[in-house]
């Protein structure tokens, strides 16, 4: 199961579409967003509701203002002094966004914002970015300073987590977006030659909580995206379309392909195989194959050079050890069909072997997990990409991504000038379809995409946030559920996204203090309760 994720033009299609149906008009959609943002403002700070104060209402040139004019509107209702800004031409404003800013100048005034800093007012509790939305094109230098007054009131620019906040400074609350963000990317737009070390400040804005409307954007998962937003609230506006498109987003929020058991006997739960390295270097393996073990795989064995057979012995039980010292062997293991999905990479090294092994089990056209060291034998290849298929997956880190894909992830990495950006699932996308299979991109917002260009975002930020989950191993127990959930008969972009929910789940399950042997061991748990609700 999954929830949907648009990019801009996606959300701007199924308004107009709304629109255009006569389901609903634009006015309606943005007096329902400025209506839902103030009340999640109440009910995310039940004091500012008991005690409305002064706000600053920050509103650009687009439609995003628009909804600003209305939670001026709104607030001065209940009670607020509201002090309104607009950056922009009034004359200029888009219909809906112009109706709003007469029905506001009914009531109060507007100022023109300021570029050269915020004027503040004592006692201001509440800063709204209404700025801009998802039609950001282009940076924000020109605001520089102003932008920087906004997140240094909201922190007394002492850059405190916001936890550690006392109440005298201002909550900033961004609607839709953060200006500043791109929707589609999540990546801070700055002038060509700006310089991003020196910090989002002059670029964009940083909130405390983010109304947005209708669906998520990517960008509130991507890059740059979650630091941003703090607290990120989801606003009905009456749409009910999510659009049909073939290049949808989805973010996991539940794994599929783990409904209980119905066949008895463990060959009906799939054989996974995973190839370990050699004396010293099998942990990493190990720790690959009790994963896959732990998420039902009927069978595990490790496959290990002659050099390591003790080793492995001393440490494995349920898990069952074959002798595997090149390619030959393997082949010879393979002829037991009942071996459905292998496991390549932890541990293994940066060697012959590996790239031997590699050959055979590609040409074996099993569901392969090629992972770490396997991922640097293929990016040394002068065709890395010749003999995988689709039922191979890759899993790699940013360093691996550009040992494997240099061109796609320089275009990611370089600097954003113009909305919509070339994002983490552009670039995901299109490393699948080089490859021709499903490509894992790690990270807090870890990308899954296939060949053909279906993508998902599996997100450990907000709510899911793990930190602890950086620890060595952690990528070798993700490459053995992926492969266990594969070996029990998941297709490749399920058994991946699948895997990665499953990892950060029990990893969120456990709690801090985790190494990595307990990944495997918390999985029941997760599994437990997800079969209890099923
Ligand atoms: N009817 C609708 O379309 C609705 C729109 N909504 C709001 O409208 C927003 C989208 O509105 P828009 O498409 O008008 O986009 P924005 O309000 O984000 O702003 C786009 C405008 O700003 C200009 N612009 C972009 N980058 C700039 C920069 N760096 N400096 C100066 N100008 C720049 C663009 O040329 C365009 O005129 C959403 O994010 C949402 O907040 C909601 O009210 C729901 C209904
Ligand atoms: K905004």
């Amino acid at each position: 199961m999954s929830e949907l994720l648009l990019t801009a033009a996606q959300m701007r299609a199924i308004e107009q579409a709304a629109i255009d149906a006569g389901e609903i008009t634009g006015l309606q959609l943005m007096e329902r967003a400025g209506q839902g943002a103030v009340a999640a403002i109440e009910a995310m700070w039940p004091e500012l509701e008991r005690a409305p104060g002064r706000a600053m209402i920050l509103c650009g040139p687009g439609n995003n203002g628009g909804d600003g004019f209305v939670v001026a509107r709104v607030l001065t209702g209940k009670g607020w002094d509201v002090d309104a800004f607009l950056y922009g031409d009034a004359g200029k404003l888009p219909p809906d966004a112009r109706t709003n800013y007469e029905r506001w100048c009914k009531i109060g005034q507007v100022r023109t914002l300021p570029t050269d800093g915020l004027p503040f007012k004592d006692g201001t509790s509440l800063i709204i970015d209404a700025l801009f939305g998802t039609g950001l094109t282009r940076p924000l230098g020109a605001l520089g300073k102003t932008l920087r007054d906004v997140c240094d009131a909201a922190d007394g620019g002492r850059g405190l987590p916001r936890e550690d906040r006392t109440p005298f400074f201002p909550y900033v609350v961004a609607l839709d977006i953060p200006s500043g963000i791109c929707a589609d990317s999540g990546k801070i737009l700055r002038a060509a030659g700006a310089d991003a070390a020196k910090g989002s400040r002059a670029s964009c804005v940083a909130a405390d909580l983010v109304t947005t409307f209708h669906r998520p954007k990517a960008g509130h998962y991507l890059a740059d995206g979650p630091r941003h937003c703090g607290t990120l609230c989801i606003i009905g506006i009456g749409l009910t379309q999510t659009g049909a498109w073939r290049d949808h987003i989805r973010l996991i929020d539940l794994p599929v392909g783990l409904s209980k058991r119905s066949k008895g006997h463990k060959y009906d739960h799939g054989h996974a195989l995973i190839l370990t390295g050699g004396m010293g270097r099998t942990g990493a393996a190990r720790l690959s194959a009790r994963a896959a073990l732990r998420v039902g795989a009927g069978l595990v064995t490790c496959a290990a050079p002659g050099s390591a057979m003790m080793e492995c012995a001393t440490q494995l039980t349920s898990i069952m050890l074959r002798r595997c010292d090149d390619g030959e062997a393997l082949a010879g293991l393979l002829e037991d069909e009942r071996i459905n999905a292998l496991c390549l990479g932890p541990g293994m090294g940066v060697s012959d072997r590996t790239s031997d092994l590699m050959d055979v089990a590609l040409a074996s056209k099993r569901r392969v997990v090629l992972d770490a060291d396997a991922l640097t034998v293929l990016a040394g290849r002068d065709d890395p990409f010749a003999g995988l298929h689709d039922g191979c997956v890759l899993t790699p880190h940013g360093g691996e991504f550009a040992r494997l894909f240099p061109d796609i992830s320089d275009r990611l990495n370089a600097p954003a000038t113009k909305g919509p950006a070339y994002s983490k699932v552009d670039a995901t996308r299109d490393a699948a379809a080089r490859a021709g299979c499903t490509v894992l991109f790690k990270g807090p917002d870890t990308v899954i995409a296939d060949a053909s260009g279906g993508a998902c975002i599996n997100t450990a930020v907000y709510d899911r946030a793990v930190p602890w989950l950086a620890t060595a191993g952690s990528g070798d127990v993700l490459a053995g559920i992926i492969t266990g959930m594969l070996a029990r008969g998941s297709c490749p972009i399920n058994a991946t996204s699948s895997a990665a929910w499953l990892h950060v789940e029990a990893a969120r399950t456990f709690g801090p203090g985790l190494i990595a042997e307990d990944l495997p061991e918390t999985l029941p748990q997760v599994l437990q309760a997800l079969l209890q609700n099923d």
